[in-house]
């Protein structure tokens, strides 16, 4: 039986996401000029729900679920990801067999009035519906009003624009991606908020029984951002989260050994708890649920428990 010289790749709606598979599509075509690389737009729940705040909408995977279900129905071949939006276990019969370069995982700072964090005058509004990026907000700069922030990348912006609030958190790499680098004021450094769970890696996702496509794509992997996000998830699913935690880890390679910064903070940013681990690469997994026991044993799991949603 010969291959057909199709791929779907399914993708989101939005500008960010179509970016993405844009992304992948050419970097495909690079590679095997020979095939054909076709998008399947679907809309997800978290598409549906913009307005709704994402802690209330509840259930991990909200923006995954409807494309893991074109690919376990064979409609699409490979689904791109922002592995950030990646709850940390992933559905039977699909895996995520490529990570990609990382982009640039720090936050980024946008306003129109001020060029950093902390120029903002005391009761300014700030906005993000990330609990990750409230709680560290609000630990810095307890005088700053953190307001909710929904929508995809644009209407963020706008919201922004048409004065709802003083200044915006968003992640640096969307930015980037489509061209908006130029709305950023301040990279924030890792140290001061610290990133995501995987924020700025793209993940490719197949069915585990595609071994065409596994070995396709695999020359898309990066292997130092996979052992990055790899010790990242491990931390990630260890404390039973999803990115809409307030949960935040960051690992850099130093040589071939890694250093993962990881912490478990509670919303009202009264209470970090904050740790690092250091050790070999090739132990990267290890390293993530070692570093979730510490948090966990230093009052982590007071915090988790008594998160209520
Ligand atoms: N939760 C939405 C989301 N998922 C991935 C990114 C940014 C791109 C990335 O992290 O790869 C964003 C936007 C944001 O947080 O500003």
């Amino acid at each position: 039986m010969s291959l057909s010289k199709k791929i779907v790749i399914a993708t989101r709606a939005s500008k960010l996401a179509l970016w993405q598979a844009e992304y992948v599509r050419n970097n495909l075509l690079l590679f095997y000029p020979e095939y054909s690389v076709d998008l399947l737009t679907i809309i997800t729940k978290g598409d549906r729900f913009l307005d709704t705040s994402l802690s209330k909408i509840g259930g991990k995977g909200l923006f995954v679920k409807e494309i893991e279900k074109s690919l376990l129905d064979n409609v699409a071949d490979l689904a791109v990801h922002s592995m950030k939006d990646v709850p940390a276990d992933i559905q039977n019969d699909l895996e995520i067999c490529s990570i990609m370069h990382r982009e640039d995982p720090r936050d980024a700072f946008i306003s129109n009035t001020c060029f950093s964090m902390d120029e903002l005058m005391p009761g300014s509004v700030i906005g993000t519906s990330s609990l990750r990026r409230e709680s560290q907000i609000k630990n810095l700069f307890p005088e700053l009003i953190v307001k909710s922030l929904r929508g995809n990348l644009d209407t963020r912006l706008n919201k922004l624009d048409s004065g709802d609030y003083d200044a915006i958190i968003l992640a640096s790499a969307g930015l980037k991606r489509i061209g908006y680098n130029a709305r950023i004021k301040q990279y924030i450094d890792s140290d001061v908020i610290l990133p995501a769970v995987a924020q700025g890696a793209l993940g490719l996702q197949i069915r585990s029984d595609r071994d065409d496509m596994r070995a396709l794509l695999s020359v898309l992997s990066c292997v130092d951002t996979t052992a990055c996000v790899s010790a990242e998830r491990s931390f990630l699913r260890m404390l039973g989260g999803s990115c809409q935690f307030p949960i935040a880890a960051y690992a850099t390679l130093i040589g071939n050994n890694l250093l993962l910064k990881g912490l478990v903070a509670s919303v009202d940013g009264n209470n970090i708890i904050k740790s690092e681990i250091f050790g070999p690469v090739s132990t990267a997994a290890d390293l993530g649920e070692a570093l979730a026991h510490d948090i966990l044993s230093k009052g982590g799991d007071k915090i988790l428990n008594s998160l209520s949603f």
